[in-house]
């Protein structure tokens, strides 16, 4: 599907609305051009008199056919604004309402899609596409649509009036038209390809500037602002190249264009001419077509900055278009699972995944009964962070199932199952609000005392309560005015007023204080109660209570049992856990 269909499908409610500017943009476009048309009448009168056009009509005094003149003019000009105010109100709001839904579908398709789109892909470059691209749609819908609707209706009505005048000039005077039609196409066709290479290396720069901006406390300590800033320029120095080429083809239109008018220009002017001198056509007739191809042929140069502006944002439609229609291979749609009715076991059923090549998990099994502890331990990159990404459906294990109390969760409502499930993930996200609103988070308004209560679970109320604003104390963006810690007891807090049927911890490090340690353990004691929990924990003595520990290795589960049991059998735990407390009390 070409470009403009595909927008014209995706707007579908708003075609009233597009009709409806049209007619207004080619209403205005008929009071514009009766102006010269009153010219040639007035010509007619002041040369004619007696027998000129206004006469035959029956207002035979000269000065009556001045007043009509006088009149009709200021009731044109006043149509004209009228309908200017008209189209301008629709198209632009048209283009507001467009703009505004395109930007809201996309960022609510977006978030939909799988994880692995998101990785795949630059933040930047999606960023440019959600917000740039979209822009886009106002340039063209306020500027585009309605130049080429008034230059489509131009080219009729003063088509028309050629034929009716002169039929002999007006096929000369019109030659350049299909031309100059032809010749935009041709340019259009060719302009597209170097506009794509714009828009990518628009969100190149814009990738690498939110990359760098996000991780600007490293480049600091790496001392690597000239190594950045060469990116910078290299990214900028792409856009800039792109952007010359693209210059070159579309510098070259308009001069290209005006010759062709030219041509139809002179045509009018001197076979006009000479019929006028030999009396074929009035010179009234000969003035109006005169201003005519004035009017006619120079919306035609404009047609070309049109084609360019049309391409331009053409190829920004459609690029949102594509993230539109980008299928949700995960689906939202599924068994409803009401709370309440939700007791919380686990079986993970022979589960292999990979990412791409990489295979992570190899057929792993295991069950986690309702109410229950379960700790993974092991290597770092042994696959425990994403045997619970699998259970959030973060990704699709091709082999293999997990099951919530017996159901397949691929047949299960995501949401649903999601509201099930309480996740402190090693990367805490917070957003740029105040240490109340990020507890919070999700989940609409929420008592103070109940945000209170969790963070007092999560070991976090007394550093809260020390902060300059306690509860109400903004974290910065992604809570940057927080410590590492203090963001994941925030997390934590989350996750326990969520009040989930299971809770899931990814533990980040080991490197905690003892302090530290001692508070992760007591609010595990006390947020995992009532509750199925997975702990992903790097520091063995955090989850030596747990029910039961796996310990994975290369995406696989060597061993499991309690703390005990483990030790008992001298494997790959009990080697862990004798370097871990060895180390401790070196
Ligand atoms: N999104 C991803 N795309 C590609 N590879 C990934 C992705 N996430 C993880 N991996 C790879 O999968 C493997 C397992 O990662 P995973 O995060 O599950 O390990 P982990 O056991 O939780 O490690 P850690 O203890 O360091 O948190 C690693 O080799 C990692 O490089």
């Amino acid at each position: 599907m070409s470009s403009l269909s595909r927008l014209f499908h995706y707007a579908r409610q708003y075609r009233r609305d597009a009709y409806l500017a049209s007619a207004f943009s080619a209403i205005n476009k008929f009071f514009d051009i009766l102006p010269e048309v009153l010219i040639g009448v007035a010509v007619d009168v002041v040369v004619s008199k007696q027998d000129s056009f206004l006469a035959r009509l029956g207002i035979t005094d000269s000065f009556d056919q001045l007043l009509w003149l006088g009149g009709l003019t200021v009731l044109i000009w006043a149509g004209e604004s009228l309908f200017e105010y008209l189209y301008q109100l629709r198209w632009r709001n048209l283009a507001q309402n467009l703009q505004h839904a395109l930007r809201l579908d996309a960022y609510g398709h977006v978030q939909k899609l799988p994880l692995s789109y998101f990785e795949d892909k630059r933040t930047g470059s999606l960023m440019s596409i959600l917000n740039d691209d979209i822009n886009q749609m106002e340039r063209f819908l306020n500027g585009g649509a309605n130049s080429i609707i008034q230059v489509v209706c131009s080219s009729i009505m003063v088509g028309a009036v050629f034929f009716y005048l002169a039929p002999q000039l007006a096929m000369l005077a019109l030659f350049p038209v299909p031309l100059i039609l032809v010749g935009t196409f041709w340019f259009q066709k060719r302009i597209a390809p170097r506009y794509s290479a714009v828009r990518e290396a628009a969100g190149v720069i814009n990738g690498r500037l939110s990359n760098n901006l996000l991780g600007i406390a490293t480049i600091k300590a790496f001392t690597a602002e000239a190594f950045e800033a060469e990116h910078i320029r290299q990214a900028s120095e792409h856009y800039r190249q792109t952007n010359a080429a693209a210059i070159r083809l579309s510098s070259a239109i308009i001069p290209v264009i005006r010759m062709a008018i030219l041509a139809g220009f002179v045509v009018t002017l001197v076979y006009g001419g000479w019929l006028a001198l030999h009396g074929d056509i009035g010179v009234g007739s000969y003035s109006v077509l005169v201003y005519l191809t004035q009017r006619l042929l120079w919306p035609l140069v404009g047609l070309a900055d049109i084609a360019d502006l049309y391409q331009r944002s053409m190829t920004a439609i459609d690029r949102v278009l594509d993230v539109l229609s980008t299928p949700v291979s995960i689906p939202y749609d599924g068994k409803a699972l009401p709370s309440g009715t939700v007791s919380g076991s686990l079986a993970f059923e022979n589960l292999s995944f990979g990412y791409g090549d990489l295979t992570v998990l190899h057929n792993v099994s295991l069950t986690v009964p309702a109410g229950r502890t379960v700790a993974f331990v092991g290597a770092t990159g042994s696959g425990k962070s994403t045997l619970v990404k699998l259970l959030l459906r973060f990704y699709e294990a091709p082999a293999g199932a997990i099951r919530l109390d017996g159901h397949d969760i691929r047949e299960l409502s995501l949401t649903d199952l999601r509201r099930q499930i309480g996740y402190v993930s090693q990367d805490v996200f917070l957003t740029d609000g105040s240490v109340a609103d990020n507890i919070a988070y999700g989940m609409g308004e929420v008592g103070r005392s109940a945000i209170e209560a969790a963070a007092r679970a999560a070991e976090a109320h007394e550093f809260i309560a020390r902060l300059p604003q306690g509860y109400d104390t903004p974290v910065g963006e992604r809570g940057q005015k927080l410590s590492g810690g203090q963001r994941q007891r925030l997390a934590l807090a989350r996750a326990i007023l969520k009040d989930p049927r299971i809770l899931i911890l990814d533990e980040a490090t080991s490197a905690v204080d003892n302090e530290t340690e001692a508070a992760i353990q007591r609010s595990l004691d006390v947020v995992s109660r009532g509750r199925t929990t997975l702990v992903i924990a790097h520091r063995l003595s955090t989850v030596r209570h747990a029910d039961c520990i796996h310990v994975m290795e290369h995406g696989q589960i060597v061993e499991s049992g309690t703390h005990a049991l483990l030790l008992a059998q001298n494997g790959s735990y009990a080697a862990l856990w004798r370097l871990q407390t060895g180390e401790r009390q070196a």
